[in-house]
């Protein structure tokens, strides 16, 4: 069997005795979509937040392409292939779509910043900032490229959203519905071309022709090979475009499974409708 592109083992965090996240294993293979389901306070976004270098865990590993990154900070994290977006939408309130999206980019620069390595080491810190402020008055012809480079990303990406964040691209981000501020942040992680995009219930609060929306751009990212680790609530659209579903409770994984399997797994239906809570009274069947 191929190495999967995430690997995921014995995982564990803990916050003030509260295990969070409690031995769990799991994997995701280069263009699978996988999602993680359960009730409120299983689990989920710890998971995804260890995954991207948000927080450390307690104990288990993590390996990108078989790469060990569970002690890499979250910027380290992005270079290796891991773009992700956050349960509540995050986006610079100030800054226009189309700068939201180039922010993201940013950490990809090499030859608009040179000596970047050094921005780590104290004594060394002015090296790069001279070198960055020079190129930015200057210029130099390789500086230019990518700078030419990263605008083309940009558009391809509003591009991806045209009819939605194509008459916005100035706008600032504060201005935007929030179904659009969503947008704008898959838009971001998407310009990185990540490896694994981790998407924190990008439909959270939109309503049904928005979460449509979303599913159909689900579909064609996963078309065309993207590989996804999910986190929603919405089942209806986790059924539909997910290769495997993950189910958390209490910080465990009490099932995994084709969503036709996992729909019927009568640990799911009673974390579900069994105890009456998670899912804002979704129907598993
Ligand atoms: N930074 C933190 N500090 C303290 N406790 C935390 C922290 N993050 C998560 N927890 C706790 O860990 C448990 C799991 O939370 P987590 O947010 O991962 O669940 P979830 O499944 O994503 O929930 P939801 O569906 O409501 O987003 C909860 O008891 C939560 O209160």
């Amino acid at each position: 069997m191929s190495e999967p592109l995430l690997d995921v083992r014995d995982l564990e965090r803990h916050f003030d005795g509260v295990k969070a996240v409690d031995g769990i294993s799991f994997s995701v293979a280069h263009g699978e979509v996988v999602s993680i389901i359960g009730p409120n306070g299983s689990g989920k976004t710890t998971t995804l937040n260890l995954v991207t270098g948000t927080f450390r865990p307690n104990s288990g590993t993590i390996a990108l392409e078989g790469e060990r990154i569970e002690r890499a900070d979250s910027a380290r994290i992005a270079e290796h292939g891991i773009a992700r977006t956050f349960q509540n939408g995050r986006v610079f309130a100030t800054l226009s779509v189309a700068d939201n999206i180039e922010v993201g980019l940013h950490s990809t620069l090499t030859a608009n910043r040179p000596f970047r390595r050094l921005s780590n080491v104290f004594l060394l810190r002015w090296i790069p900032l001279l070198a960055e402020l020079y190129i930015a008055i200057v210029g130099t012809p390789a500086s230019r490229r990518e700078q030419a480079e990263i605008a083309a990303v940009v558009e391809s990406e509003i591009d991806r959203f045209e009819a939605r964040l194509g008459p916005r691209r100035d706008d600032p981000a504060y201005s935007l519905s929030y179904a659009n501020r969503r947008r704008t942040e898959i838009a971001r992680a998407l310009a990185l071309a990540p490896k694994l995009l981790v998407l924190d219930e990008p439909t959270a609060g939109m309503n049904q022709s928005e979460t449509a929306e979303v599913l159909e751009q689900l579909l064609e990212l996963k078309a065309a090979g993207q590989t996804i680790l999910l986190v929603e609530h919405k089942l209806d659209l986790v059924m539909a475009v997910s290769d495997r579903v993950i189910v958390m409770d209490g910080g465990r994984i009490i099932a995994e499974g084709r969503p036709d399997e996992v729909r019927t797994n009568a640990a799911v239906v009673e974390a579900y409708l069994g105890r009456r809570r998670g899912l804002g009274g979704v129907d598993l069947k």
